[in-house]
């Protein structure tokens, strides 16, 4: 995949869009993981954090792990699980790691938590192999 790292647009982890979350990556063995403070730009309910917002952070960690082991795949199928509100100003720690693959289908999992360890979120996606070039 040719895709230029610098000047891509991805709301959730693009350095240049201007509305977007601008997430940075890491691996953590077998993890890819990330760290995000909401704003009260992105709340849903006052003081909660917009689960729209969550379920980016989940979908992206889940992507990124792929895209960092060079695996062309798209968001096929996301369920989120919303264990407690995240409040807007803490801290949330992102992880997510790969549970399957199968043919074209691969099978991750992503949690996010506050800084004491807390579980705000979990998800389960389902992502599909594409060819390189649909992806830009
Ligand atoms: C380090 C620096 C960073 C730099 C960083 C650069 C940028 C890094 C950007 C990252 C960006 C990320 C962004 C987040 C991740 C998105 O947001 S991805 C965008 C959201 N997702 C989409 O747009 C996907 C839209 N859907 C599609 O394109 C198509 O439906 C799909 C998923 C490709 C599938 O279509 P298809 O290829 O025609 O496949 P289809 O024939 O429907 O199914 C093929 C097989 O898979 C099975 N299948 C399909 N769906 C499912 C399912 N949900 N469950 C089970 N089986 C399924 C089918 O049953 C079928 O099985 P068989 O019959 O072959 O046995």
């Amino acid at each position: 995949m040719t895709i230029d790292e610098t000047t891509h647009m991805c709301f959730a982890c693009s350095p240049i869009n201007p509305i977007g979350l601008k997430l940075v990556f890491a691996d953590k063995g077998d993890t890819c993981v990330t760290r995000f403070v909401p704003g009260p730009q992105h709340q849903g309910w006052t003081g909660r954090v917009h689960g729209g917002i969550v379920t980016t952070l989940l979908d992206e960690a889940m992507a990124q792990f792929l895209y960092r082991r060079d695996e062309t795949a798209v968001t096929a199928e996301l369920t989120v699980r919303f264990r407690i509100p995240a409040p807007v100003g803490s801290e949330l720690l992102v992880e997510a790691r790969q549970t399957g693959a199968r043919g074209r289908l691969l099978t991750l999992e992503a949690k996010a938590c506050l800084k004491d360890g807390t579980v705000v979120a979990v998800a389960q996606g389902k992502f599909l192999r594409v060819p390189p070039d649909a992806l830009g």
